[in-house]
């Protein structure tokens, strides 16, 4: 069994005084996709947040590597290998392709595959077509692949995915999971937030369904949607 990448135990967090995790415990080894799945407002944002240091209240221990990564920023997270892709989509709309690609470079880290701009076009075809074109005259999934792709030029060990398959067309979603595929067999480990069980499945080993905070089941992604429509959530 491949090396555990990621530990995490006892993970809390807060939003001001408002509880939102609840002692959450998860473990991702070496090259594994795995899904973070539950309803609207589980917490599945705010457990990548709280991964990449981004909470400003938060109590649990994350060890990357076997190195306690609890205390440390987020840029201190990044440098160590992890790497975040919100929600939102954070590209500079007046610069390029190329250009957003550049502002993600962060020098080769060992122990995780190292992107090019090159590469990057090989994995993402369609961003390969446009490296010219302005992020702001992009579509949705394609301003949602250059996010993917900016921060990958970090040479991430361990890429935290929340809801990539969100409000994208269908046609790109199927691009998402075969990219992802393709991640996957580079080396490198993902934890993705997903509500799409689709495309969960497509590309996820397993997963955990979170609930009101707490980790209530964990196993492959078709079971626990049959535990979530079982119980209800
Ligand atoms: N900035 C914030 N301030 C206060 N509460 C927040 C904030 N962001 C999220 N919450 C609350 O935290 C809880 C968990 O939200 P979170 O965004 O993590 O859920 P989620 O599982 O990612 O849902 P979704 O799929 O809708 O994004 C929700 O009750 C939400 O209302």
């Amino acid at each position: 069994m491949s090396q555990c990448l990621l530990q995490v135990q006892g993970l809390h967090g807060w939003y001001a005084d408002a509880h939102i995790l609840f002692g959450l415990d998860l473990e991702i080894r070496a090259g594994e996709v795995v899904a973070l799945m539950g309803r609207n407002g589980a917490g599945k944002s705010t457990t990548l947040k709280a991964l990449m240091g981004l909470l400003e209240r938060r109590q649990g221990q994350i060890r990357l590597a076997g190195r306690d990564i609890g205390k440390l920023a987020p840029h201190q997270r990044a440098r160590l290998g992890l790497g975040y892709v919100p929600e939102d989509r954070r590209i500079f709309t007046e610069l390029s392709v190329l250009e957003n690609l550049e502002t993600g470079r962060q020098p080769p880290r060992p122990g995780a595959p190292h992107w090019t701009p090159q590469a990057l076009f090989e994995l993402f075809p369609n961003l390969g077509a446009m490296p010219q074109r302005l992020g702001g005259r992009m579509s949705g999934g394609e301003q949602q692949m250059l996010t993917i792709a900016r921060t990958l030029m970090g040479n991430p060990r361990l890429l935290l995915l929340d809801e990539p398959s969100e409000g994208v067309a269908p046609v790109i979603v199927e691009q998402m999971a075969a990219m992802i595929q393709e991640l996957k067999r580079s080396g490198i480990a993902i934890l993705l937030c997903e509500q799409n069980l689709h495309f969960a499945s497509l590309v996820c080993d397993r997963g955990y369904l979170l609930d009101q905070g707490r980790i209530v089941a964990a196993g492959t992604p078709a079971s626990l949607q049959a535990h979530q429509q079982q119980s209800g959530l």
